[in-house]
């Protein structure tokens, strides 16, 4: 399989079953190499399920995932994270007594396992997202806003190409989501991160991705640029319901 350099991930096909239901059916899709691209859709649309099968989660019923010209479909999260695909998580409570600098360098040793250099690395990180000042506190003294930085910084740490969001900015004020819509744009543009957005603050998605890929019971509604999505029938009808009206609803994302 050779790179497609104009590509650093193509989903093709990818089917995931829960029962009798398909919670992911068909999708395919490919974000460019360095794109912020947004997953959207309604919930229960298979958002979360399609994240989890591109993170290695949970294996695809059927199709392929390629990964900078890697299938790795079969392959474990761990060694996908080495590969540089990776998310934010949410630091869990019996982690919330370590400091920030502490909790990123759990990121750092995915690609080292010397402390030094894992320091060095969380260090970096941690002055990415703007939290050295704060890198000596405890997880459990942030602010759900330093929590979200902390955990973006966590990921970064991990050196990502792809780095895949899921509602990082849930729980945020509207200055905190300019703050960090600001951020991911100016990380994406420095570092030539790839993203891939799932939020529900279409304004988030409106403002920083390039390409919208849209989910509906599971399957690719439409795909198209924020202008080409937020005027599609389809898509509208989808959030919004059968009866919409399109001038009223113009400003959608908005
Ligand atoms: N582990 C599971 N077992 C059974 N059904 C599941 C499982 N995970 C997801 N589902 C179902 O698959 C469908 C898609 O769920 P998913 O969480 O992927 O949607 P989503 O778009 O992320 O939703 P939301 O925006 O509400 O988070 C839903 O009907 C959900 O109930």
């Amino acid at each position: 399989m050779t790179a497609d350099t104009a590509d650093i991930l193509k989903v093709e096909g990818l089917t995931k079953t829960f029962g009798g239901l398909s919670a992911n059916e068909d999708v395919s899709f490919s974000a460019p190499r360095g794109a912020i691209c947004g997953l959207i859709g309604p919930n229960g649309a298979g958002k979360s399920t399609l994240f989890k099968a591109l993170l290695g989660v949970h294996k695809p019923d059927r199709g392929r995932i390629i990964f900078d010209g890697i299938d790795i479909t079969d392959i474990s999260q761990q060694k996908r994270c080495r590969l540089g695909l990776c998310c934010t998580f949410q630091i869990s409570e019996s982690f919330s007594e370590l400091s920030i600098l502490e909790a990123v360098m759990v990121g750092a040793y995915s690609r080292t396992s010397s402390r030094a250099k894992a320091r060095t690395d969380a260090l970096v990180a941690i002055g990415e997202v703007g939290l050295t000042d704060l890198a000596h506190l405890r997880y459990s003294e942030l602010n759900v806003f330093q929590r979200k930085k902390a955990e973006l910084a966590t990921a970064l740490a991990t050196n990502p190409k792809l780095l895949l969001l899921d509602e990082l900015f849930a729980g945020c004020s509207l200055h905190e989501i300019a703050e960090l819509i600001d951020l991911i744009g100016a990380l994406n543009q420095r570092l030539g991160t790839t993203f891939i957005i799932v939020e529900h603050v279409l304004h988030v998605i409106m403002s920083l991705c390039s390409k919208v890929i849209v989910l509906e019971s599971g399957r690719i509604l439409e795909i198209g640029t924020p202008a080409e999505i937020s005027t599609s029938p389809v898509v509208l009808a989808a959030y919004l319901g059968e009866d919409y009206d399109v001038d009223e609803h113009q400003k959608f994302g908005r």
